[in-house]
């Protein structure tokens, strides 16, 4: 039996501590430069020959290139909770076991939905643009005038973790909790949340409305024209979890038309360079689908992925897998 180290390609230079450790304990070439879209990951991996592909959704791997992966590739291990950019019944087909990151980001994408929620309630975009452009007048008593976060009704769709820790900190804003998800939570977990079976019944009774699901860029949008027109007028949407559950275009007309006070979105349809007719718009507040992006979680993410790898290796349960 070989006693090599494993054999991994990434697509992506991961942060420094995972560096140091695959030059430690795996065998691998030097981290790409630039990240690597996927017809140069599949071309690195017939001929590098690794045991295993480390990857993040710039990468995607879809149908035919789970095809052209070489049968030496044993395991792919995606540095994210997502997996939309995987074709999981093909990798599973071809016996390649798939893990991802969960756990060890739901705080801190938490914590970037509960600022969205926060920016877009309070205006921070309009504030932030208006004191970079100069501010030369005074408010006025009712100028830019946002909307209290106390008090309000937060719906949150898909009460898995994310979700739950989003409820946590909503809970430390006195807003209350209404929540839809494929079933009810225990007592325990809804902490006196009210479940809604049905989207479309909670939808009317939200002031704010977070997403919390996976999406499936295959999937209609779950929110469409149809569903913004039954929250209530003024309130506020907010996206952290992926662009493909939004029809962007009944978006922007629910927030051109007043229907909706504001947006906040990490996650777009097109990323990089989102619909520029979004970006154009003065009361979204936007980040670059950053929701894990801290020192310490994205530390944690590469270190995940690269426990996934040495645990296949060694025949042991790799700790965070995708199940068929
Ligand atoms: O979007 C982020 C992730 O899937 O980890």
């Amino acid at each position: 039996m070989s006693t090599e180290a494993p054999r991994l390609i990434r697509s992506i230079r991961l942060l420094d501590a995972a560096e140091d450790r695959i030059k430690a304990e795996f065998t691998a070439p030097p981290p790409p430069e630039r990240s690597l879209k996927t017809p140069a990951l599949l071309e690195l991996a017939k001929e590098f020959q690794p045991f295993a592909v480390v990857l993040t959704n710039n990468a995607p791997l879809k149908g035919k290139d789970v095809e052209a992966l070489p049968d030496c590739v044993k395991l792919v291990s995606t540095v994210s909770v997502g997996l939309d950019h995987l074709d999981l019944p093909a990798l599973h087909e071809r016996g390649i076991a798939v893990s991802n990151t969960p756990n060890v980001l739901t705080d801190c994408n938490a914590d970037l939905s509960m600022m969205l929620i926060l920016a877009a309630c309070r205006r921070a975009a309009e504030y932030y643009t208006l004191m970079k452009n100069g501010w030369h007048h005074g408010l006025g008593m009712g100028g830019m005038l946002g909307h209290r976060v106390t008090g309000k009704r937060l719906g949150i769709v898909g009460m898995g973790r994310i979700g739950q820790a989003v409820a946590k900190r909503a809970r430390g804003f006195d807003m209350t909790i209404l929540y839809h998800n494929r079933s009810r939570l225990s007592a325990a977990e809804e902490a006196g949340a009210t479940y809604f079976e049905k989207l479309e019944d909670m939808l009317p009774h939200c002031d704010v409305l977070t997403l919390h699901m996976p999406g499936s860029p295959s999937a209609p949008p779950l929110m469409n024209s149809q569903t913004f027109s039954l929250l209530p007028k003024g309130s506020v949407f907010v996206n952290a979890a992926r662009g493909s559950l939004v029809d962007e275009d009944a978006l922007i007309e629910a927030l051109e038309s007043g229907h909706l006070f504001g947006a906040g979105l990490d996650v777009y349809r097109q990323e990089p360079n989102p619909n520029p007719r979004l970006t154009a718009l003065p009361n979204i507040f936007m980040t670059p689908h950053a929701g894990s992006a801290t020192i310490e979680t994205r530390t944690a993410m590469c270190m995940l992925a690269l426990d996934n790898v040495e645990a296949l290796a060694k025949g042991l349960p790799m700790p965070s897998p995708v199940t068929p």
